[in-house]
């Protein structure tokens, strides 16, 4: 098991660092929201803070926006102390919340133009920037929708256009594929990954560690309001013991077969189900041609093989002895 206490924050690799937060302890009452927690984001990152919920994730959003004031703990934005009258600071930042919040009574592009009005007051200029947000959700063809009469799918992403129609070169997104269409979510990742493309420095928090796993460089992990591992996602997956989840095809199975591939060194557990051989790895080289071997010498045949290697899922349930979705 990894030495949180060794991971505990992280430095990128670029000197630039547009968000540093240092030691942020966060209470309600008896709950430690945020726990001593560190990190430094890198200009141009996108940036992974994951956790299941209730793991403090919206709460150090919240405090690094300084919508919640704190029991202690640093937060610099653009290198400078953040504080609740940080205005030119704010301008810089879009946010995405985890609830949708737009205006029923105002159509998708009235929706629009009236967040971006907050930071761009020239109408010209704002045409641009709203014509261009929507586009970039894909939303042109509901411009004149009110929210009322969009799906979940097509809220997040007007919800999405609102954080981003004024440029802003931090973007902090809060879990927002929560309950969308595969669709949807397709397309909101791939706009997240053109933000960052386009010079957006990214943070996303997510309860799903696959999507985490594909757009971030660098991730993490929150419990119970500490960080228990943080790095980029082959570090994390480094950090621990599991390796490859190796799945293969086979009518039948003895048991004498099963107990030789479970004696091999490497190998965690084995499962035969729905005639399928599923043998959880830990780290090791040739883990596959091990397996294979052995079901050779015990006259196995078989059809299909998979090899998948270890997820950031993996790493969190080996680091908490729990899965990322449980909820307790
Ligand atoms: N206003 C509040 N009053 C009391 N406790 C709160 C409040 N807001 C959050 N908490 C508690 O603080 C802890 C962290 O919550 P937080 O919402 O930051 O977690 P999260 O990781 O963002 O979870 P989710 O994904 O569900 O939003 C939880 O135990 C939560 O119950």
């Amino acid at each position: 098991m990894p030495n949180p206490q060794a991971t505990e924050s992280i430095t990128p690799p670029s000197s630039e660092t547009v968000v540093s937060i240092s030691n942020l302890v966060k209470r309600y009452g008896e709950v430690v929201a945020v726990d001593h927690l560190s990190l430094d984001i890198a200009r141009g990152e996108i940036f992974g803070l994951v956790g299941p919920n209730g793991s403090g994730k919206t709460t150090t959003i919240n405090c690094l926006l300084q919508l919640l004031d704190y029991d202690h703990g640093q937060i610099k934005v653009f290198g400078e102390p953040m504080r609740p009258d940080s205005y030119g600071i704010k301008r810089k930042i879009g946010i995405v919340p985890q609830e949708v919040a737009v205006f029923d009574e105002l159509t998708v592009r009235e929706n629009v133009d009236s967040f971006c009005a907050l930071y761009v007051p020239q109408s010209s200029r704002r045409r641009e920037l709203v014509d261009r947000a929507i586009e970039f959700v894909g939303l042109q063809k509901f411009q004149g929708f009110r929210p009322k009469k969009l799906s979940g799918g097509l809220l997040r992403r007007l919800n999405i256009a609102c954080g981003i129609a004024h440029q802003p070169s931090l973007i902090i997104m809060d879990e927002p594929t929560v309950a969308v269409d595969p669709q949807s979510r397709n397309s909101i990742l791939d706009g997240i990954e053109r933000l960052n493309r386009e010079g957006a420095t990214i943070i996303y928090t997510s309860h799903y560690m696959e999507e985490v796993e594909r757009l971030c460089r660098r991730v993490l992990i929150m419990d119970h309001g500490r960080s228990v591992a943080s790095g980029t996602p082959d570090e994390l997956k480094a950090l621990i013991g599991t390796g490859e989840r190796i799945s293969v095809e086979t009518g039948a199975v003895s048991e004498a077969a099963i107990e030789s591939v479970r004696m091999l060194p490497h190998v965690r557990s084995v499962e035969f189900t729905e005639g399928m051989l599923h043998v959880q790895c830990s780290n090791g080289a040739h883990n596959l041609s091990e397996v294979l071997g052995a079901l050779a010498r015990e006259h196995v045949d078989y059809g299909r093989v998979l090899s998948e290697p270890p997820t950031l899922n993996d790493v969190f349930l080996e680091i908490t002895g729990r899965e990322l979705r449980d909820e307790s």
